[in-house]
Order: structure tokens, then C-alpha cells, then sequence
């Protein structure tokens, strides 16, 4: 095994003592509580037009705020925190071409944190206490199109959300009406001025750039052949292990949102010319591709 693919021997500088008790996502009060801990690390105040989630390895994205506020998310009373590899776990306050962000160095998927999606999209809501009216959320995904190459960069157009549709949604048991609408629409989860904007970036950048379906799996085992073939047949054109939870409370919190998925592993096909897939190579993908991916993220906010 390949240090990097160990889920509980991690890059992270931040561990967390163990008696870190975590929130009840679905009691608003507690939501309140943890935007108050954050507050309290600073002694500046903390205001963000723009939210951004990196994906495995996608930190790098992170490291253009500038100017950052650094609060490590085991520094947050209530908070989650994550031990997947390529996830710093860190929430960084600052700006990106002049714009106020705030950026999640890591993110938690719902198979670290037994499939519950609304503790995973957590960090969501106090990005929007912290006054976000757009999010940019990126994954590593693997392609199921056959024009996808190793490195590339899908624009998502719509999901599926096989978790969601299986019953875990992140807005199931929400009572309290300060969260919104409970039946929230996804009509334009992936917003379509946005989705243009980032595509004329790409166009005077010269980068290839595709739209696609993203499809959610609940994970943490990589998708059978069998699995990926059902999923093509669908319409799904990259598989992931996130992002949906996180767009579906977005959009409850009437957040307008970008997503794009970077190509690490090509999805198996066929089961007679299979090939392992690792996290080791998805991380060394997205550390081929991150600042490309940044520099994409980067032109995308100073577009805005
Ligand atoms: O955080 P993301 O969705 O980018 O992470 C992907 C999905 C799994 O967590 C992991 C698999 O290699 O990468
Ligand atoms: N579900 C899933 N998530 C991924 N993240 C990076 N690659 C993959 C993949 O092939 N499948």
C-alpha cells in the first residue's frame, strides 16, 4: 500500500483531540454556534462574497487567497474534520483578484462521517452566515466519457446524486425554517451564466474544457466495471465521491453555484482490460493538473 492511499496515516498537520464533539447539522442554533467559534479566532471581521471547496488535491487552489486568515477546522469547536489524503482541513479566509473568499482546504465525504450529508455540507451553511452568494466546488472525479483524457477538466452541468436518491439527502429532517425551502429546486443547480463564463475563460486561456453529467456514488471502494457501464448508460459522464450534498444546501441557502470535476483515473469500462485505480494516482493527477485548475479558478473570480 502506497503511504497516501492510508486513510488514517494522513498528510494533516491539524489532528483533532479526541474528544472533539461534533455538531447536529440539522439543529440550527448549533449551525450558529460554530459561526460564533469561527468568529472568535479573529479579531477582524470575517465577510466572504465567494465560497470555494477544493478537491483531493486540489489544495493548491487554496494557496491563491491572499492575504489568508488560516483557522484549521480542529480548531473549530463543533466542526468536522477530515483525514483523507490531499484534504488540508483548513478554512481560509482572504481575497482572490480583489474579491472577498472564503476557501475549504479540504472538504468531508459522507463515507468518512457514516453517509451523513448533512453534516458533510455543514461547512456550506456557515459559508453562507459568512455572506456567500456563489460557490465554486471542484472534485477529482473519474471519467466515464471517452473523450476524457487523464488531467482534463469537466465542467458539470447537472448530477446525479445516488446518494440523494437512495435517502440521503442533506435536507432530510430539517425542521427549523430558518434553513429554507425544504423542497428545493434543482432546476439550475449548476448555474448557466456561470457555467458560460467559465467556458469564455477557458476559450482565451486555450484550455480544453468539457461540460458534463457528474455522478455521486456513495464510496469509498472505486466503482465496479459493471458499476461504471451502468452509470454511462445513464448519462453520467465523470464519477465522484462528493459535491452534491454540498450544491443541494447551496442551493437551499439560494447560493449560485460552479462546479468542475478534474479527470484524475479513467473509470473502468471493460473488466477484461481493467486497471487498478488508486487514490495515490488520483492525488498525483490533480498535483499535475492544480495549477492549471487554479490558475482556471483564479481568472473564473476576476471574472466575475
Ligand atoms: O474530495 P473529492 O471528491 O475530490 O475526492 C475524491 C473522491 C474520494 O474522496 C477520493 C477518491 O480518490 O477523491
Ligand atoms: N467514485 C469515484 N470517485 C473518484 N474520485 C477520483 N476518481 C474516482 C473514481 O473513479 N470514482
Amino acid at each position: 500500500m502506497v503511504a497516501s492511499d492510508m486513510l488514517h496515516s494522513n498528510n494533516n498537520t491539524h489532528v483533532p483531540p479526541p474528544d472533539h464533539p461534533v455538531i447536529n447539522p440539522k439543529n440550527y442554533d448549533d449551525l450558529l454556534t460554530v459561526v460564533s467559534a469561527i468568529r472568535a479566532q479573529v479579531d477582524v471581521p470575517l465577510e466572504a462574497e465567494i465560497g470555494i471547496i477544493c478537491g483531493s488535491g486540489l489544495g493548491v487552489i487554496g494557496d491563491q487567497v491572499e492575504n489568508p486568515i488560516v483557522i484549521p477546522y480542529s480548531k473549530i469547536p463543533g466542526f468536522p474534520v477530515t483525514n483523507v489524503p490531499g484534504h488540508k482541513g483548513n478554512l481560509l479566509f482572504g481575497t482572490i483578484a480583489g474579491k472577498k473568499v472564503v476557501c475549504m482546504q479540504g472538504r468531508f465525504h459522507p463515507y468518512e462521517h457514516q453517509m451523513n450529508t448533512a453534516l458533510c455540507a455543514l461547512p456550506v451553511r456557515v459559508m453562507h452566515q459568512f455572506g456567500i452568494k456563489t460557490m465554486i466546488v471542484s472534485n477529482a472525479a473519474g471519467g466515464i466519457n471517452k473523450n476524457f483524457q487523464y488531467g482534463d477538466l469537466m465542467l458539470i452541468k447537472d448530477h446525479i446524486f445516488l446518494p440523494g436518491l437512495a435517502g440521503h439527502s442533506p435536507l432530510i429532517g430539517l425542521k427549523d425554517p430558518r434553513y429554507g425551502r425544504l423542497f428545493t429546486s434543482l432546476h439550475d443547480a449548476y448555474n448557466k451564466d456561470l457555467r458560460n463564463l467559465a467556458i469564455a475563460v477557458a476559450n482565451a486561456k486555450k484550455m480544453r474544457l468539457f461540460e458534463g453529467v457528474f455522478v455521486m456514488s456513495g464510496g469509498p471502494q472505486y466503482e465496479s466495471p459493471a458499476e461504471v457501464n451502468m452509470f454511462k448508460t445513464v448519462g453520467a459522464d465523470a464519477l465522484g465521491m462528493s459535491t452534491c450534498h454540498e450544491v443541494i444546501v447551496a442551493r437551499q441557502c439560494g447560493i449560485t453555484c460552479l462546479g468542475f470535476s478534474l479527470i484524475t483515473n479513467i473509470a473502468n469500462l471493460n473488466v477484461e482490460n481493467s486497471v487498478e485505480v488508486s487514490h495515490a494516482e488520483v492525488l498525483e493527477t490533480a498535483k499535475e493538473a492544480g495549477e492549471r485548475a487554479s490558475s482556471f479558478v483564479c481568472d473564473i473570480i476576476a471574472n466575475m
